[in-house]
């Protein structure tokens, strides 16, 4: 009991629940259309023993939530990370089936996990892994049921070994899975769509409050897939990286950070620690780092009650899913920060999935030009969407992306009769 009231970061269901009533109450929707609306479809939970390349076995718990399908095949990635937890992963379905309703893709929304940490696994572990989760989860997902992707911890290599795996019952597959290697059917582009789509998400709400990327001075938390992408667009468009961490450590250059040079680096060194290029400084004091333009780009919850009021940047982009705690949201708004939200902000993956998903099925491979250039229309005319919530509602970033995407499910649910 004394526990929970130390802890700074909320449960992550509690905070998208606490999310999501605000933006129904906004709505006006009536206690039935609320309540199908925020229980999920189905809740997997599978145990996957892995033979490990001692001989030990060592089970993990793998999960696979899938939140909702009004509008479509459900959607939303898969994660491997030691603090898996059947809460967080419904809140992250949930925040998925809000996300791709925003976007206005026809997918519903999902998400998996296993509690693992694959840093620990050789990569013939990790493949044992990935097959067995898929064995018990294949007959529950499929190209027009549920569509997997990568996020923390995994990587085209295994949506590869699941589109194997799935294609051995069902098949060859490739569209059942998004966010896989371009030899077996992956889209130019999608590797650094979810860092584009931030690119492109700040420099609309930027070019909103009359400014320009160029300039602007960033500190990015989480330097994986998205928060290295993100860096290197921002660096290219003329915005200075001050700040960057992972968990090797973080570092810190208020004349801007050298990003091609710091991807070399994390290359070879598996971290920003040890960099020569910066200073070191304290991982804990990255989000407090002086700044104008923050993006969490790791883990949730990192931007909760203790840390709020110290926090410098005037615009938080949330690249990360759910990383600010309702509390802080309320700190925040009361210094006038303007946050970015992660159903918005970090869309830009699950779009570039949906191109990846419908060029499987067309059988037709665009070129990156396309994919990038389709990506920006589908992020400014969400931001617009966004916008027009906020004016209807009067509401802030976050109510205005939560009310569009409730609205657009909650239509689509209503015209299927599915209401309770
Ligand atoms: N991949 C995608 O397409 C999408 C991802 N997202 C979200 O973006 C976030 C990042 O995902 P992604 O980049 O794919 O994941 P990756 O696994 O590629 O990278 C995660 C990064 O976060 C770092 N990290 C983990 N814990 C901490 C910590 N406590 N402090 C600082 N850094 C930390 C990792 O460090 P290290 O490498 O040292 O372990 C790594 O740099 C997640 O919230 C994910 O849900 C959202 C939309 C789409
Ligand atoms: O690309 C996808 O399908 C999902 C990406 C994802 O998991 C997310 O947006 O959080």
């Amino acid at each position: 009991m004394v526990r929970l009231f130390c802890q700074t970061k909320m449960n992550a269901l509690a905070a998208t629940n606490r999310n999501f009533k605000l933006a129904s109450r906004l709505l006006g929707l009536d206690s039935k259309l609320e309540k199908s609306l925020l229980i999920p479809f189905r809740e997997i939970k599978v145990e996957c023993t892995l033979p490990k390349d001692d001989g030990t076995l060592v089970s993990y718990v793998g999960f696979r939530i899938q939140h909702d399908n009004a509008r479509g095949p459900m959607k939303g990635g898969i994660r491997y990370h030691p603090e898996v937890d059947p809460d967080e992963v419904n809140a992250l379905a949930q925040l998925m089936t809000w996300k791709t309703a925003v976007a206005n893709i026809p997918y519903g929304g999902a998400k998996g996990g296993i509690g693992c940490n694959p840093g620990e696994l050789s990569i013939s572990e990790l493949e044992r892994l990935t097959r067995v989760f898929t064995q018990k989860i294949h007959d529950l997902i499929g190209i027009h049921t549920d569509v997997p992707a990568p996020d923390m911890g995994t990587d085209p290599q295994t949506m590869a070994w699941i589109l194997d795996e799935y294609s051995k019952f069902h098949g060859y597959s490739p569209a059942v899975v998004t966010g896989k290697p371009i030899d077996l059917g992956g889209s130019l582009g999608r590797d650094a769509a979810t860092g584009r789509g931030v690119l492109f998400a700040t420099e609309a709400l930027l070019n909103d409050q009359g400014k320009s990327i160029a300039g602007q001075r960033f500190v990015i938390q989480g330097f994986g897939n998205v928060g290295s992408w993100a860096a290197q667009l921002i660096h290219e468009a003329g915005g200075k990286v001050v700040a960057v961490s992972d968990v090797s450590g973080a570092i810190k250059d208020k004349n801007g950070i050298d990003i091609p040079s710091l991807i070399k680096h994390v290359k070879e060194h598996k971290g920003v620690k040890g960099f020569s290029g910066a200073n070191a400084i304290e991982g804990s004091s990255i989000l407090v780092e002086d700044c104008d333009i923050l993006i969490p780009a790791a883990l949730g919850g990192v931007i909760n009650r203790e840390n709020a009021k110290d926090i410098k940047a005037k615009y938080i982009i949330e690249a990360a899913n759910h990383p600010t705690d309702p509390e802080a949201d309320e700190i925040l708004s009361k210094k006038g920060v303007i946050i970015l939200p992660d159903i918005f902000a970090n869309s830009g993956g699950v779009t570039v999935s949906y191109f990846e998903w419908v060029q499987n099925i067309q059988g037709f491979m665009w070129d990156e030009e396309k994919v990038n250039a389709e990506l920006k229309k589908y992020i400014q005319q969400g931001f617009k969407d966004v916008k027009e919530m906020c004016k209807t509602h009067n509401c802030d970033l976050r109510m205005g992306a939560f009310t569009l995407g409730l609205n657009r499910v909650a239509r689509a649910t209503v015209l299927r009769g599915w209401e309770a």
